[in-house]
């Protein structure tokens, strides 16, 4: 294994297995001070490694690590009053604490296939054992934030070794999700 490509903290050094016990867990901001603290009910769905600009990275990652909950599912507890919307129009409405930058969450409220689900990043989780990621997004994205288009074929092996899938766009299946939620709403297939 090539381990000298750096993907993201909680994938490079082995990527650690769900507990099935996972019932939920608090997200905390990376502030010391008056850290933003979110609730989230039950275990995470999709998780991925996702390559776009726009969802929020660890230091030192090109990659972000980024799964979803279901919106009820997601309550503030604490220092609400630090959070801001990163870019308003935006599908995914980031919600990130305006003092360290991390995102806490990001619901998508537009008519979408994704409408109702909330984007969070699990690496923020208190507690271990959430769902790992099982593939890798918007892959070719990593290029626009600087990296070396000379090093795409590198990351993506580091990716294959880790089991994260390559995509440039999401995966297959959540694809062929948007699409279908699409064509039924156009009605070029039956609701
Ligand atoms: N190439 C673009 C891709 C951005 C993009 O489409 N991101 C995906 C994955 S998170 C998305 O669904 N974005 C919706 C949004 O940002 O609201 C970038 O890197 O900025
Ligand atoms: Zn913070
Ligand atoms: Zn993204």
């Amino acid at each position: 294994m090539d381990a000298t490509v750096r993907i993201h903290p909680a994938v490079d050094d082995g990527i650690k297995p769900a507990n099935p016990n996972f019932s939920g867990g608090t997200l905390v901001c990376a502030c010391t001070d008056r850290p933003v603290k979110v609730r989230i009910e039950g275990q995470i769905a999709h998780n991925h490694a996702c390559g776009c600009t726009k969802c929020w990275k660890p230091k030192g990652a090109s990659f972000s690590v980024v799964a979803v909950v279901p919106h009820d599912n997601v309550a503030v507890l604490e220092n609400s009053d630090k959070l801001k919307v990163v870019d308003p129009s935006a599908l995914i409405q980031r919600h990130a604490c305006k003092e360290c930058g991390v995102h806490m969450y990001g619901p998508v409220e537009r008519e979408h296939a994704f409408q109702g689900l909330d984007f969070i990043h699990p690496e923020r989780f208190q507690e271990d054992g959430w769902a790992p990621p099982g593939f890798a997004a918007f892959v070719s994205s990593i290029i626009e934030s600087g990296v070396d288009p000379g090093r795409m074929d590198a990351i993506r092996s580091r990716l294959r070794e880790l089991g994260l899938e390559p995509y440039d766009c999401l995966s297959p299946g959540l694809m062929d999700a948007i699409s279908t939620w699409v064509a039924k709403k156009s009605g070029v297939l039956p609701a």
